[in-house]
């Protein structure tokens, strides 16, 4: 599969996410394409914008909102290809902030898409094995279902 990754970090701990996420989507044979919104420009996905699959990683902004930079490239996307179904969306929060706004931009970005896939929301930074391998079973997660009969056939699906 064609897999684009678009995340937003300011401190490094979405990115962080986003290498492991990356790491684990080319160790089982995907192409992945990178961009860091802000820094990087859709063009960076390469000629195609079109993917398979696009995992959304973002830090959230006061009162659990989206980045600008992010709101900005997701503007872009969807101007580009229309809006993809195939979303999975992660990132990094900080409860301390109000558990009503903890990773409210993972929240947000989700639901714009309707996203299909659960959410993975980390406190602050990776730590340890207990979270890599959090992200591990979520990327592992989120790619199987799209490899599943149920995706291949849609209306096998149970809601
Ligand atoms: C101005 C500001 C506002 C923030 N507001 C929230 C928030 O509402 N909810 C939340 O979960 N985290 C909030 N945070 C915490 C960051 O989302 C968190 O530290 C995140 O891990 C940073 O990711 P990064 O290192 O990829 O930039 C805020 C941080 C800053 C600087």
């Amino acid at each position: 599969m064609r897999i684009l990754i678009a995340f937003t970090s300011l401190s490094g701990n979405t990115r962080d996410v986003a290498r492991l996420v990356r790491e684990r989507c080319r160790a089982r044979g995907h192409a992945v394409s990178w961009i860091e919104t802000g820094i990087d420009e859709l063009s960076a996905a390469g000629p195609d914008p079109r993917h398979d699959l696009y995992l959304f990683g973002a830090w959230s902004d006061n009162g659990g909102r989206t980045p600008a930079e992010m709101k900005r490239f997701i503007a872009q996307l969807v101007q580009a290809v229309g809006k993809p179904r195939q979303v999975a969306v992660f990132g990094t929060g900080e409860t301390q902030w109000g558990q009503e706004y903890y990773c409210g931009a993972v929240r947000r970005i989700a639901a714009f898409f309707d996203s299909p896939h659960p959410r993975l929301e980390i406190e602050q930074m990776p730590h340890g094995r207990r979270d890599s391998e959090r992200i591990a079973q979520w990327t592992d997660h989120v790619l199987d279902t799209l490899g599943s009969p149920a995706h291949a056939h849609p209306a096998r699906r149970i809601a």
